[in-house]
């Protein structure tokens, strides 16, 4: 079984590349059915969404259809807001579109729900969310999912975009931390 160590943890191998790959590709595909004449903008979240993201736009046959890049800049609010997490790097204008947000992974949903929140303020048409996997017993918030690739266990992963205090991301395969 691969075995990494990053940091001061161990993780095994949990979901190969191929399997990835096969997820996405079947997403791409009910995608390209779903949003025929809608024009859409996909949103990566960065940082973790952007190999999600690489796979799955490549796969993506709309020729009106477009990809921008976004992320959630942490910073102390005054004492009232105390951690705000503001939506930063959107220069298109979203009002009256379809935005497809990209989501490495939905765990609590706070992420995902903030960013839902704060794009519904720009008056799109609709926002849909692809996310590649989902933890739904780690879900603390009702939200609603659009396009979802693998639904895993509440356990801490790296790779494919996902890191451990920074590392990991560039894992071709997806590591779940192992039980010591
Ligand atoms: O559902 P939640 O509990 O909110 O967790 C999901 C979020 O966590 C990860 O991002 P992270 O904050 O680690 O930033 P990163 O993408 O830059 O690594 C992931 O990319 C999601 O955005
Ligand atoms: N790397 C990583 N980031 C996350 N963000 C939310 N859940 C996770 C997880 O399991 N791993």
């Amino acid at each position: 079984m691969k075995q990494v160590k990053i940091h001061d943890k161990n993780f095994q191998l949990f979901i190969p590349y191929e399997k990835i790959r096969a997820t996405i590709e079947k997403m791409a595909e009910t995608m390209n059915n779903d949003l025929k004449e809608k024009n859409p903008l996909f949103l990566c979240i960065l940082n973790g969404s952007f190999m999600f993201a690489a796979e799955l736009f490549k796969r993506i046959s709309l020729i009106q259809t477009e990809i921008s890049f976004v992320k959630l800049a942490s910073y102390r609010g005054d004492k009232t807001s105390g951690q705000v997490k503001q939506l930063i790097g959107l220069n298109e204008v979203i009002e009256g579109r379809t935005v497809v947000v990209l989501e490495d992974i939905v765990d609590s949903g706070l992420t995902i729900e903030n960013i839902q929140g704060q794009l519904k303020l720009l008056n799109p048409r609709e926002v849909l969310v692809a996310t590649l996997l989902l933890k739904p017993d780690a879900l603390i918030r009702d939200v609603k999912l659009d396009y979802v690739g693998m639904e895993i266990p509440n356990d801490f992963i790296v790779g494919y975009g996902l890191d451990y205090d920074g590392l990991g991301r560039n894992l071709i395969d997806i590591y779940s931390v192992a039980n010591e």
